[in-house]
C-alpha cells in the first residue's frame, strides 16, 4: 500500500510537531538533528522507490515529507513560544524576539542593539522579551540580584575556539579556579609593574603627537597606545604599534571581526557546532591561533624572564587551576580584547566631549597644574588616582559610552531566579542594558549631556543613580581590571590635558561622528579628529 500525497503530508506535519515535545525534553545537537533530518529524507526516498523508479516521483515525495516535518516542527515551535504555556508568557516584547534570536541578532548585526533596546523598554517596561528564553531588565535595582545570582550564558561561546579563555567558560565552578591566577596577576605588587610601563607607553605617545603639525586623528592614537600598553602587560612587550605609526599585525581588525561574530551568532549558538565543520572556522579560532603565535614568539625572545599577566596566570598556583597551552592562548588573545578596546573606546569618548567642551577641558587643566606643576613625567600616581573632577570625568565618559554597551548577559541554568518581584525561570538568560540604564532621565538628569560635575560631591544634579552605573559589571565575571583601565585613562588623559589644548578642525562634524557610532559588542566609529596646540 503506498500512502497519498496529502496523507504523507499530514503524517509528516505530526511528526514534526511530536519532535517538538520529544525535544523541549532532550534537546539534540545539531548534528544530530541534520542526521535525523537527512535520516527522514532517505527513509521517505526508500519508501517511495519500492514502488516507483520514477527519480523525480522520488525525490518530490522525499522532499514533501521533510517539508512537512520541518514546517510541522517550526509551527509548533512558534505556537509554543507565543503561547501562555511558555515560561516568559508574562513578560512583554516584540513577537518576533518572542519567537526567534535572529530577531536580536539583526540588530547587533546592524549595529544599533544599543538604540533597539533604549525604545523597546520605553514602549515595554522595565521587563522585556528580548528572545524566546531571554530578557532585559532596565530597573537598576535588579543589576545585584540578577548578576549575583546568574553566571555567563550560552551566548559566550558563539564561535568556535580552541579552548575556553576566562571570559567565555560558562562553567562557574572552572571560572572560580582560573580567577585564583588573574587575581594574583592584578595584586597590588603586580598593578605598580604595569603602571611603570604604561607610562613608559603613554610618554611615547606624547613624543610621537608633539611631533605631530595639524590635525591628529587621536582615536588612532590611542587606540595603538592601547595595544602597546596591554602587550607589555599582558605579553611583556612584543607590540610596537605606536612605533610602526599603525596597526602592522592587525589585531584591531581581527579582534573586531570577532567580536561581532560571536556577537551575532551569540545569540544562535547551535550554528557554531555547523561552523566547526567548516575548513576555516571563522574569526575567533583565527584570533586565538595569532594569539598563540604572539605567545610563543615573546616567549622565545625574553627567555622565560618575565613579569606580565600571561605568565602570572600559567604558573601553578595554590588553590588554582593549572592551564593548558590552548588555553592559555584563549586567555591570550582575550587579554587583548578586554584591555585594550574598552579603554581606547573610552578615552575616545572622553577626549572627544573634552575637545567640545572647553570650559570642562579648562577646569581638568586648573585641576592637574595645582596638583602638580612639575614636568608631566614626574606626575605621581597616588595624587592622580584621587583627583575628583579628573574622576568625574572619567566617569561621565564611562556612563555617555559604556564600552561594554549592552550589558552581560547571564544564564540561570536548570534553577528558578528571585529578582525583585519576578521569578525567573529556569533556562533562562538576563541582562541589564548599561546603554539604555545610563541614559535613563530617572536614574541621571540631563542623560544626554556631558556633565562631570554630577558625580562630585555637594553638587545638586539630582538623580543621579550611583546604584545604576556599572560600566565593569557586578558580581562573578566583575571586570578584575577596573584599577588598571582606571589608572591607565587617568594618566593618558592628564598628560594629553597638561601638554595640548584640544580643538576640533573646522570641517569636523560632532553630530555626524556621534551618529557613525555602531555597537557590535564592541564600539565602531569614524575617525576622532583633532587639532593638538601645545601649552
Ligand atoms: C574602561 C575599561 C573597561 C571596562 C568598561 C571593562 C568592563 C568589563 C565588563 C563589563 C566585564 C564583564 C564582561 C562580561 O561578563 O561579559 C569585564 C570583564 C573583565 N575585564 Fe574588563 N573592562 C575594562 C578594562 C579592562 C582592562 C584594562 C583589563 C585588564 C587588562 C580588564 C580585564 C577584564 C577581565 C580579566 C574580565 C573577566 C573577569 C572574569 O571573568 O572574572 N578589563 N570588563
Amino acid at each position: 500500500m503506498t500512502l497519498s500525497y496529502p496523507l504523507s503530508l499530514v503524517y509528516s506535519i505530526l511528526g514534526g510537531v511530536t519532535s517538538h515535545l520529544l525535544f523541549k525534553r532532550v534537546e539534540p545537537s545539531v548534528i544530530s538533528f541534520l542526521a535525523l533530518v537527512l535520516g527522514i529524507y532517505a527513509a521517505a526516498g526508500t519508501y517511495t522507490y519500492a514502488t516507483t523508479s520514477r527519480i523525480m516521483d522520488i525525490i518530490l515525495f522525499a522532499g514533501l515529507v521533510v517539508s512537512g516535518y520541518l514546517s510541522g516542527l517550526s509551527s509548533s515551535i512558534i505556537l509554543y513560544r507565543l503561547s501562555p504555556w511558555h515560561p516568559l508568557s508574562q513578560f512583554p516584547g516584540p513577537t518576533p524576539a518572542k519567537i526567534t534570536k535572529w530577531y536580536m541578532a539583526f540588530w547587533i548585526a546592524k549595529g544599533s542593539r544599543h538604540l533597539k533596546l533604549q525604545e523597546l523598554h520605553r514602549i515595554y517596561g522595565p521587563w522585556i522579551r528580548i528572545g524566546p528564553n531571554e530578557l532585559s531588565v532596565d530597573e537598576p535595582s535588579a543589576i545585584r540580584p540578577v548578576y549575583s545570582q546568574m553566571f555567563r550564558s550560552l551566548s559566550y561561546q558563539g564561535a568556535p575556539q580552541d579552548a575556553d579563555a576566562l571570559i567565555t567558560t560558562v562553567d562557574k565552578n572552572e571560572h572560580t579556579l582560573r580567577l585564583v591566577a588573574w587575581s594574583r596577576a592584578f595584586s597590588a605588587w603586580n598593578l605598580k609593574n604595569y603602571r611603570t610601563s604604561a607610562k613608559a607607553r603613554t610618554l611615547q605617545l606624547l613624543q610621537i603627537l608633539s611631533q605631530k603639525q595639524g590635525v591628529v586623528s587621536l582615536s588612532h592614537w590611542i587606540s595603538l597606545w592601547a595595544i602597546d600598553v596591554m602587550g607589555d602587560m599582558s605579553f611583556s612587550g612584543g607590540f610596537e604599534t605606536m612605533a610602526a605609526g599603525q596597526d602592522t599585525e592587525g589585531w584591531m581588525e581581527m579582534l573586531h571581526m570577532g567580536v561581532l561574530f560571536v556577537g551575532v551568532l551569540g545569540q544562535v549558538p547551535w550554528i557554531r557546532d555547523i561552523l566547526a565543520l567548516a575548513p576555516a572556522p571563522g574569526p575567533i579560532l583565527a584570533f586565538q591561533k595569532f594569539a598563540g603565535q604572539k605567545v610563543e614568539e615573546t616567549k622565545s625572545k625574553t627567555n622565560g624572564m618575565r613579569n606580565d599577566i600571561l605568565t602570572i596566570i600559567q604558573n601553578d598556583i595554590e588553590g588554582g587551576m593549572p592551564l593548558s597551552k590552548l588555553q592559555a592562548h584563549a586567555d591570550a588573545s582575550f587579554i587583548v580584547l578586554a584591555g585594550s578596546d574598552t579603554v581606547s573606546e573610552a578615552m575616545t569618548t572622553l577626549l572627544r566631549y573634552l575637545t567640545e567642551h572647553t570650559a570642562v577641558q579648562d577646569r581638568l587643566r586648573s585641576e592637574l597644574t595645582e596638583a602638580f606643576d612639575g614636568p608631566v613625567e614626574d606626575m605621581d600616581s597616588s595624587v592622580l588616582l584621587k583627583l575628583p573632577y579628573l574622576d568625574a570625568c572619567i566617569q561621565e565618559a564611562l556612563r555617555l559610552v559604556p564600552p561594554v554597551a549592552a550589558g552581560p548577559p547571564r544564564w540561570n541554568r536548570d534553577t528558578e531566579t528571585p529578582v525583585l518581584d519576578k521569578v525567573i525561570p529556569a533556562g533562562t538568560t538576563v541582562a541589564c542594558p548599561n546603554y539604555s540604564i545610563f541614559r535613563d532621565p530617572r536614574n541621571f538628569v540631563r542623560p544626554d549631556e556631558f556633565l562631570p560635575e554630577r558625580w562630585l560631591e555637594g553638587t545638586s544634579y539630582e538623580p543621579c543613580n550611583v546604584e545604576a552605573f556599572v560600566p565593569f559589571c557586578y558580581g562573578p565575571g566583575v571586570c578584575i581590571g577596573k584599577p588598571v583601565a582606571l589608572y591607565n585613562m587617568k594618566l593618558l588623559t592628564s598628560i594629553l590635558i597638561r601638554s595640548f589644548k584640544l580643538s576640533f578642525p573646522p570641517d569636523f562634524n560632532v553630530d555626524r561622528f556621534d551618529a557613525s557610532y555602531k555597537e557590535h559588542n564592541l564600539w565602531v566609529h569614524d575617525e576622532l579628529r583633532v587639532i593638538l596646540e601645545h601649552i
